[in-house]
């Protein structure tokens, strides 16, 4: 990718005053579309959305937004920039309608026809019309998401960082985010953090895995499935037998336990041919920085 088309991060590093190193030299390459940041707790995501959005420093690295140099020029970025933190604020007594107001004016829209009519498409865009002059601190976690997003999209971002936004919305409404996202993915370059793996599997084109701070895999879901094809076997150990604790995947099922193993055939009695999920793909990156940790 050239520096002027999309996010490049290179060297990106970040050490805590306590000692805790959450970026170790961070490379990510993000074009148009919808790109995915998948990693467990603690790998460092949240610290690289915050630093992406300018809302802390690096403490070496580069950052390259459509050609901007964003660590020299923050300002230019938060021009162009929605940011949907994992948390908003609930603002008790205030109704939706008034508080996009308010954020509308801070982002400059001062002419009073301009920012109704932005104001309308975006409630509209996020579902919320009907419910716009509710207070926001009686909406449901996923209206509250909804909401999030008309914030975040105030002023028409060129770039939408958006962290760890479904947890705990039900279903329907994980969904109804969803085609939010991948309709500003369609103008903007969206950035969306998590570690629910199906997520990034039912919404992203290309994703990287991020690990203890670095980046360990990045592809499109079908790239970093291949290297499991024809390679994953699954078997289903009954709630009164064992199920083995170093294979590539352990999960319940409703008949025991579901173990996954990676081989060039079967392991053993019972095992069955199984289609590798990114999920699988996920654990094994992981499993192997964890090696490649070890052996260094
Ligand atoms: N302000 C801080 N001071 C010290 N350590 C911090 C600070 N913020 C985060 N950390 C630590 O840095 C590491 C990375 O944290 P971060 O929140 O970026 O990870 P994450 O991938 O977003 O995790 P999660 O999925 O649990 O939110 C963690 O070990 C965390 O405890």
């Amino acid at each position: 990718m050239s520096q002027s088309n999309g996010l490049l991060v290179r060297g990106l590093k970040k050490t805590y005053t306590n000692g805790l190193r959450a970026l170790d030299g961070v490379e990510l390459e993000v074009g148009p579309g919808l790109y995915g940041l998948l990693g467990p707790n603690g790998a460092g995501k949240s610290t690289l959305m915050r630093t992406l959005a300018t809302l802390q420093t690096p403490d070496a690295g580069t950052i390259h937004f459509n050609g901007l140099d964003v660590i020299a020029s923050p300002d230019g970025l938060r021009r162009r920039l929605g940011y949907l933190p994992q948390q908003i604020g609930a603002y008790p007594g205030v109704t939706a309608r008034s508080l996009l107001e308010r954020f509308a004016w801070l982002k400059g829209r001062t002419d009073r026809r301009e920012r109704e009519a932005e104001m309308a498409m975006l409630l509209e865009r996020v579902n919320l019309t009907d419910a716009a002059h509710r207070e926001v601190a009686t909406y449901s976690g996923g209206m509250l998401r909804r909401f999030g997003i008309a914030l975040a999209l105030l002023g028409s971002p060129e770039l939408l960082i958006v962290d760890e936004p479904t947890a705990g919305l039900d279903p329907a409404e994980r969904n109804r985010f969803h085609r939010v996202l991948a309709d500003v993915a369609a103008e903007a370059v969206v950035l969306l953090s998590t570690h629910i793996v199906d997520d990034i599997e039912s919404l992203c084109g290309r994703l990287s895995i991020l690990d203890r701070g670095r980046v360990v895999a990045s592809g499109t879901p079908a790239e970093l499935i291949r290297p499991l094809e024809g390679r994953t076997w699954s078997r289903i150990y009954p709630r009164t037998e064992r199920a083995p604790e170093d294979v590539l995947n352990v999960s319940a099922s409703p008949e025991g336990t579901r173990a996954i193993v990676i081989g060039d055939a079967p392991p053993g009695e019972g095992y069955v041919p199984h289609a590798p999920r990114l999920d699988d793909a996920y654990h094994h990156v992981l499993a192997q920085a964890q090696l490649a940790k070890e052996a260094a």
